[in-house]
């Protein structure tokens, strides 16, 4: 093992500003990973000429200076031993970085923080208002007449469902209250109440109220002298978001202060009933004004410059998706839908998901390896049902050219949509089935849409492609490698570049010692310079490759030792051969914060292994439903003085066969 520079470790202390600058401070394979004071006071001059450091940067208020694995723990070390601090976990340093990220960014994180957990309830009422909106929509089926007006005895199933499906909207402030108590730390059983509250039967419904504001009949309560509207808050989103916030600062308040022995009946009651009055005083109706300013407004911007809106919604949903900031349009839907009775932003999701499986699937055609189809097929289908994730990182983003005519068509079709001012009534499933959430008599104009985002992504991708895979295949038989063509098979795959399978090790020898690692998973081979993470794909800390896996399984590449398994995530191994040559192997991107939930090792540190060994199991969709990446760099780390050149080779990978690289 590497010896390290004390020194080093103190230039590093002093280069992030100093030991009074470092909030939290905590390591992962590859990184040192700090919560800072201020990140201003970081010098990147000197860490660039520090020995110890391979690259730096800041990522969601995360500092983070690169190392390399076998010995970044050793720096964490001696960096606590040097400043006498304390350790910190994962969660410590993201809790801090999170509080250094502006306002802004973290309205938008609250904001989906609390929509997430909310959105299985929601999409599964809209799956079935849409069943309802096609049982009961008039020119379905039948000429100016709905499906239950010529077959009567369906419509009490109709009533059913519809209840079933507008429970979750009508109560809507129930479940937001529920997980933004969660989210501002409070109880989530008094979020739950609160939110029953403010959609309290007695109260004249939010949806009858601009009615009842015009007839003059809106009940009041007389609070001596003081009229308070007796109005509920159903479908609207900021009176719930602000008074859970407010109930559960006054509840971590009380309970600070109150002693155990009377918290339950102090807490609870006093939290509640001042939230409640606030909430009906003064809360509800400035937020209730505020939301319908904003949709009104919103709603204006689309009516002048509609088709701008729809370009630009429509065009850049999926670059929302990559960002994970989609989930903060969830709100502003759930509040058109709450105010204007439908939402123009919801249809253009819908459109722009079925785009990026187009662009996906037409991929299927350009691919030539077999695993890389079939992530093609099946990430569009979900695409086609809504979750576009697989997809956009599975082969769009990867192949860039997918993406970006899925975001093309995507955006033709929003000025499509936007010109004709399609409405969703109600937050439906994404996709194909999208069209059950739009209101049935803009079918035909949302059906155009679909055509659009069908062909446009589907076509370009597929001509592209196969213009830029001929090219390359010319290019190829320019251009091959005089080695590999002496002593190994070449095969052409999808990419247009050059797996190579070797006819036997022997073959490869010369004078010097070559190792060749064989793959250790099956999937498809990329370049480092595609990681979604610059630790890497700027190859800060060793050259390499990454596959994107096509199966949750690790394998030994070599015979040889497991020199270090992340304990506790689980999702990185160092491994050295018989020669005392290591690599890192990195499951995904960002998957140490899964704290190994997915994660199977079958060895431990210092286990022996045997080349084609399963070492790791993984659970891929746990990882993708996490919105993590689940591309697997695999580094030769540098600072092995022994390593003269090392190779890279490109295709498919199939695992203790392909070679992917060798040493010479
Ligand atoms: O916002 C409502 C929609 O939410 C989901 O879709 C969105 O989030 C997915 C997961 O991040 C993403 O894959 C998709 O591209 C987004 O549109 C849900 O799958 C949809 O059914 C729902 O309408």
């Amino acid at each position: 093992m590497a010896k390290i520079d004390r020194k080093d470790v103190e230039r590093i202390i002093e280069a992030v500003g100093g030991k009074d600058n470092i909030d939290a401070a905590t390591h992962c394979v590859t990184r040192l990973r700090f919560a800072l004071a201020d990140e201003g006071k970081v010098d990147a001059e000197a860490l660039d000429k520090n020995n110890l450091v391979k690259g730096q940067f800041s990522s969601q208020g995360q500092f983070q200076v690169v190392i390399g694995p076998g010995i970044v723990d050793q720096v964490y070390d001696e960096m606590i031993a040097i400043t006498g601090g304390d350790r910190a976990s994962k969660d410590d340093v993201k809790t801090l970085a999170s509080k250094k990220q502006n306002p802004l960014q973290r309205a938008i994180k609250t904001l989906a923080d609390i929509f997430i957990p909310i959105l299985p309830a929601i999409v599964m009422a809209g799956l079935l208002l849409g069943i309802n909106n096609i049982l009961t929509g008039p020119g379905i089926f039948y000429e100016g007449k709905s499906l239950i007006d010529v077959h009567k005895q369906w419509a009490d199933v109709a009533s059913i469902i519809n209840l079933i499906a507008s429970t979750a909207f009508t109560f809507l402030p129930v479940l937001i209250g529920w997980s933004a108590a969660k989210k501002f730390g409070g109880n989530p059983l008094l979020g739950i109440v609160l939110g029953l509250i403010l959609v309290n039967p007695s109260l004249l419904s939010a949806y009858q109220y601009a009615d009842a504001k015009l007839a003059g009949t809106v009940p009041v309560w007389n609070l001596f002298g003081f009229s308070v509207e007796k109005i509920g808050y159903q479908g609207q989103v900021l009176p719930v978001l602000v008074s859970a916030y407010i109930l559960a600062k006054i509840e971590k308040f009380l309970e600070k202060r109150v002693h155990d022995s009377i918290k339950l009946l102090v807490v609870a009651p006093v939290a509640l009933l001042v939230t409640g009055f606030l909430a009906f005083i003064l809360v509800g109706p400035i937020t209730f004004a505020i939301g319908n300013l904003l949709t009104t407004g919103l709603t204006s911007i689309f009516n002048s410059y509609s088709w701008l809106g729809g370009l630009i919604y429509g065009g850049f949903y999926a670059l929302l998706v990559i960002t994970g900031m989609h989930h903060t349009f969830l709100a502003v839907d759930i509040q058109l839908i709450g105010s204007n009775g439908g939402t123009f932003l919801w249809p253009m999701l819908a459109l722009s998901n079925i785009a990026q499986g187009a662009a996906a699937l037409a991929m299927m055609f350009i691919l030539k390896e077999q695993k890389a189809k079939g992530l093609a097929v099946t990430s569009s289908i979900s695409a086609f049902l809504g979750v576009t994730e697989p997809a956009i990182f599975g082969v769009n983003v990867r192949h860039k050219f997918p993406f970006i005519f899925g975001m093309v068509g995507s955006g033709i079709a929003g000025i499509v949509l936007a010109v004709n001012n399609v409405l969703a009534s109600s937050i439906g499933v994404g996709g194909i089935p999208g069209f059950l959430s739009i209101f049935p008599n803009q079918w035909g104009i949302f059906f155009i849409g679909m055509a659009i985002v069908l062909v446009i992504p589907f076509i370009g991708t597929l001509l592209y492609g196969r213009y830029q895979l001929s090219r390359q295949t010319n290019k190829i038989e320019d251009t091959q490698d005089p080695i590999v063509n002496a002593t190994a098979e070449s095969v052409k795959t999808a990419s247009g570049l050059s797996a190579v399978i070797p006819q036997s090790e022997e073959a490869m020898n010369s004078e010097n010692t070559i190792v060749n690692i064989m793959a250790p998973m099956n999937g498809q081979i990329v370049p480092l310079s595609e990681v979604p993470d610059p630790a890497f794909s700027e190859k800060q800390m060793g050259q390499g490759i990454a596959i994107l896996p096509s199966e949750g399984k690790v394998y030994a590449p070599f015979d040889g030792t497991v020199e270090h398994l992340m304990k506790k995530s689980k999702h990185a191994l160092i491994l050295s051969d018989t020669n005392g040559i290591q690599i890192l192997i990195h499951v995904g991107i960002n998957t140490v914060s899964l704290k190994g939930e997915g994660f199977t090792a079958h060895v431990e540190s210092g286990s022996t292994i045997t080349k084609g060994q399963l070492l790791l199991e993984f659970d891929k969709e746990r990882i993708e439903e996490a919105g993590l990446p689940v591309i697997t760099p695999i580094l030769i780390p540098d600072g092995q003085e022994r390593i003269g050149e090392i190779k890279e080779y490109d295709g498919e990978a199939v695992q203790a066969q392909a070679r992917y690289s060798r040493l010479i």
